[in-house]
């Protein structure tokens, strides 16, 4: 089996709003896969879709390779989703994952008390209402374990926690992800946070996915540059271009020339602007962000697929 869940070509259209168009993901078994998109640019309805709460157009969604409209309630209780679930404040969280059971039909008593420990709320005892944004988090984590699912879905998982709660996020599903051989798909906006805790990426925008990479591809892809910041970038990009070639460079909204090449000659910049009677205020080396890549795919159109 080479995907856990995958879509083809998946297109949806609210009224004259391309919400996807021709959207082919591929998640495999023991991924953390990230769905890296702004605002609007078409995840919570990707997800929808997955999990027949929106009807796509036109296109598929498979899950082990088979079409999932084949067997979806049978597919379905392989995946756990995370889409905003509400609990009852005034009970506590065993109280309320054994509703979650109910719903399920799972009756093996033991699974509340394993998925609590998963996440570490078996000694809780408080009602919901007072939970931190964390622990409702982790319920929430905890409420998609029911029923031992192999894949997790999770929508923006991460907004609205503080960087400390956002830390335990992380470690959570990466612990889960190694020692359950649980498979995650989640979305954020929140690019660098995403940028250490997934494996692979697909990148959407605007209802299209761009690219879909792998970690190691992305470091390859995610360039060493130089920033140069002067009194005057004009005269220093000419100063460089009459001197460097070829020369790759762009300058970015803070009039800062961010170098593609020749990242290694420091030295050499740092004395062709100076001896050009240039005010030098920064010359560092720069390792692209997730972000930047992000922004230059969209610049580009996005075109490969690894
Ligand atoms: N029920 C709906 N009716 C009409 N338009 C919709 C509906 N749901 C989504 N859209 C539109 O489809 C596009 C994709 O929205 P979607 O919610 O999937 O994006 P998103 O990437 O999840 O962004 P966000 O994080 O802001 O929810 C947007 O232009 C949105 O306005």
């Amino acid at each position: 089996m080479e995907n856990l869940l995958s879509t083809h070509a998946v297109t949806k259209t609210y009224g004259k709003q391309d919400a996807l168009r021709d959207v082919s993901i591929h998640v495999r078994p023991g991924e953390v896969y990230g769905l890296v998109g702004k605002n609007g640019a078409g995840k919570s309805t990707l997800f929808k879709v997955i999990m027949g709460l929106a009807v796509q157009d036109s296109g598929e969604v498979s899950i082990y390779d088979q079409p999932s409209i084949e067997n979806l309630e049978g597919s379905q209780k392989n995946i756990g989703f995370m889409y905003g679930s509400q609990f009852f404040p005034y009970l506590n969280a065993r109280k309320n994952l054994t509703y979650t059971c109910k719903l399920k039909g799972i009756t093996d008593k033991t699974e509340v008390d394993r998925v609590l420990k998963l996440v570490e709320l078996d000694k809780v005892k408080k009602k919901v209402k007072t939970f931190s944004m964390g622990m409702k988090q982790r319920l929430n984590i905890a409420n998609a374990l029911v029923g031992k699912p192999d894949l997790i879905i999770m929508d923006e998982p991460i907004n609205g926690l503080d960087p400390q709660g956002i830390a335990s996020f992380r470690m959570l599903v990466q612990k889960l992800n190694r020692e359950q051989e649980i498979t995650f798909l989640l979305s954020s906006h929140i690019l660098g946070e995403l940028g250490i805790m997934a494996s692979r990426f697909g990148f959407i925008h605007d209802g299209e996915l761009l690219s879909e990479i792998d970690q190691n591809t992305l470091l390859e892809k995610t360039e060493d540059q130089v920033i140069i910041k002067v009194d005057n970038p004009e005269k220093a990009a000419y100063l460089l271009e009459e001197q460097l070639t070829p020369l790759d460079y762009v300058v970015n909204g803070d009039k800062e020339i961010i170098l593609s090449d020749h990242i290694d000659e420091t030295n050499k910049i740092a004395k062709i602007l100076v001896d050009g009677g240039l005010e030098l205020y920064k010359l560092t080396p720069h390792q692209q962000t997730l972000e930047e890549y992000y922004l230059s795919l969209i610049h580009q159109g996005g075109q490969e697929n690894v």
